[in-house]
């Protein structure tokens, strides 16, 4: 008996001249998770977006148990039982629980029996994910991103969803909260759903999904069962090219210690660190989500204001603001992209070099021939893949989005770059890229302070790593004196009581 739940076939999406999809095919069983894998760029969250009936596809058919399947819209697709999860949520934070639960569908404000139907469906999907105690009264924005994220998913089977769909779910969760939703998606899973779930974590592809599809510059180039191939196999269907070292390392040797930061304070973190860089280092800094590595970098390069502390480059005290900071050399990647790190609406040579025109400018005028050239040379450096260099940051993939704030701080010329989640959402292969690029920049001289939650690649790109507990910089250590397990347990404080730990990271 044929137990396909949807078949897609022949799917082809365009945005003017960039074919997102050319003629994609994919098959999901009931009780099957699907992991959708691919380069930055490749087409992913398009596909899903035409699944989910947020984008219409230009050709091509699907179809839901056999029925042909063709949403009007996301609350069209919702009806025909397909849900979308997404990075950035999408409740009513005004709205309580139950609400957000029964937001556009039918029989909403109905008669009482109606009204009671619709509240048992609520407690219903409300135990499915492990929220059977959470008050349905309770409004949707006191809750955590965690707890949000499970009510999306609730509010996906209070519609009766068949199909769920889950875009980098796990971008913005906590270690613990990745481990129970994956429990869930094994839930729903077991219950007969069908699942696809994209990520850029080989790791956790593996502890999910039961088969893969391989996209690359928009077409099918890969699928089967996840048990059958290894993870060079599919990082070379990604990349189209054997890839031999995810982990590429560029010998460099870290000189004197030229920045010295002493009793760096902030409200309320960080909280009196003491640190000193070298010239040409690679400096971790690991911690849980919240622990204040991204206050400390903030405060590094004076963005908040009633920071204590003082920074000195080179013997040289630097003054408490980011000119005088950035002046000095220093320049920071931020993590949240959206808001403090791009200009969404301008274009990609646009953003790379805003921040500083004055080698292009000349009596007022800007050699934009000049311009464009480094720009494109520092695209091409960071591979970013567009239409052309003059595209909106607003049109990329997210993980090119990110590539783009990268070439703008090489376009600085900073010589200590902060970066804070630099990998975030960024696919293996380029990941190696940027790794590679990390031990040039220190090769040359430069000094890198890198954040990250995803200890494997802490733990072999950085010269040290020092962990951070509530604003703290608590052990700095060379990074062959560190196991992951260790770092872990240096993140703990006493108090913070461990739920569930691994070794692939800190947080998702
Ligand atoms: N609204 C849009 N306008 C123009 N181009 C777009 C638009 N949305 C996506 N694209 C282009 O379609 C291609 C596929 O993008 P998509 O977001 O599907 O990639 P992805 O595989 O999800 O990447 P990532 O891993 O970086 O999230 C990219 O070249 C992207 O620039």
């Amino acid at each position: 008996m044929d137990d396909t739940l949807l078949h897609v076939a022949g799917i082809s999406k365009r945005f003017g001249p960039t074919h997102a999809l050319r003629d994609v095919t994919l098959e999901i069983r009931g009780g099957e998770t699907l992991a959708l894998i691919g380069e930055n760029g490749a087409g992913k969250s398009t596909l899903l977006k035409v699944l989910s009936g947020a984008h219409r596809a230009d050709s091509g058919q699907m179809s839901i148990a056999g029925k042909p399947y063709n949403p009007h819209g996301p609350s069209d697709a919702r009806h025909q039982g397909v849900a979308m999860i997404y990075q950035e949520l999408n409740l009513a934070p005004d709205l309580s629980v139950e609400d957000n639960l029964l937001l556009g569908q039918p029989g909403t404000g109905a008669g009482l029996l109606m009204r009671k139907v619709q509240r048992n469906r609520v407690r219903e999907a409300l135990d499915t994910v492990g929220l059977g105690s959470l008050d349905p009264r309770a409004n949707v924005g006191e809750q955590s991103v965690a707890t949000q994220q499970l009510l999306e998913i609730a509010r996906a089977l209070a519609s009766n969803a068949r199909i769920i769909l889950f875009d980098e779910p796990t971008s913005s969760l906590p270690q613990q909260d990745v481990a129970r939703l994956f429990q869930i998606i094994h839930r729903l899973k077991n219950s007969g759903m069908g699942i696809v779930y994209i990520s850029h974590f080989l790791e956790e592809v593996r502890e999910v999904a039961d088969t893969y599809s391989v996209l690359r510059d928009g077409e099918n180039v890969g699928s089967g069962k996840i048990a059958d191939v290894s993870d060079d196999q599919i990082v070379s269907m990604m990349v189209g090219r054997d890839v031999d070292d995810l982990y590429p390392s560029v010998p460099h040797e870290p000189g004197d210690a030229w920045v010295d930061v002493q009793q760096l304070q902030g409200l309320p973190y960080p909280r009196a660190v003491d640190l000193s860089l070298r010239r040409g280092e690679i400096f971790g800094i690991a911690g849980l989500v919240g622990a204040g590595r991204t206050e400390l970098l903030r405060a590094l390069f004076a963005l908040d204001s009633g920071c204590q502390g003082s920074v000195t480059v080179d013997g040289r005290g630097i003054a408490k603001s980011v000119k005088a900071r950035m002046r000095a050399g220093f320049g920071l990647l931020s993590e949240d992209r959206k808001n403090e790190g791009l200009a969404q609406d301008l274009s990609i040579i646009e953003n790379i070099t805003l921040g500083s025109l004055k080698p292009y400018t000349k009596a007022g005028f800007i050699n934009l021939g000049k311009r464009n050239q480094v720009a494109a040379e520092l695209m091409s450096k960071v591979e970013v893949k567009a239409a052309s260099a003059g595209q909106a940051v607003s049109e990329l993939s997210g993980g090119n989005q990110q590539k783009v704030a990268i070439a703008r701080i090489l376009h600085q010329h900073a010589d200590i770059l902060m970066m804070d989640e630099p990998t975030k959402g960024i696919d293996v292969g380029t990941k190696a890229e940027i790794y590679r690029m990390m031990g040039q920049l220190a090769a040359e001289g430069k000094t890198i302070v890198f954040v990250s939650s995803y200890l494997p690649e802490l733990l072999a790109v950085c010269d040290r790593i020092g962990v951070m507990a509530r604003g703290q910089l608590r052990d700095v250590r060379s990074a062959d004196d560190w196991t992951a397990d260790d770092i872990m347990a240096a993140a703990i404080a006493i108090d913070d009581l461990p739920q569930t730990t691994t070794t692939t990271g800190l947080e998702a």
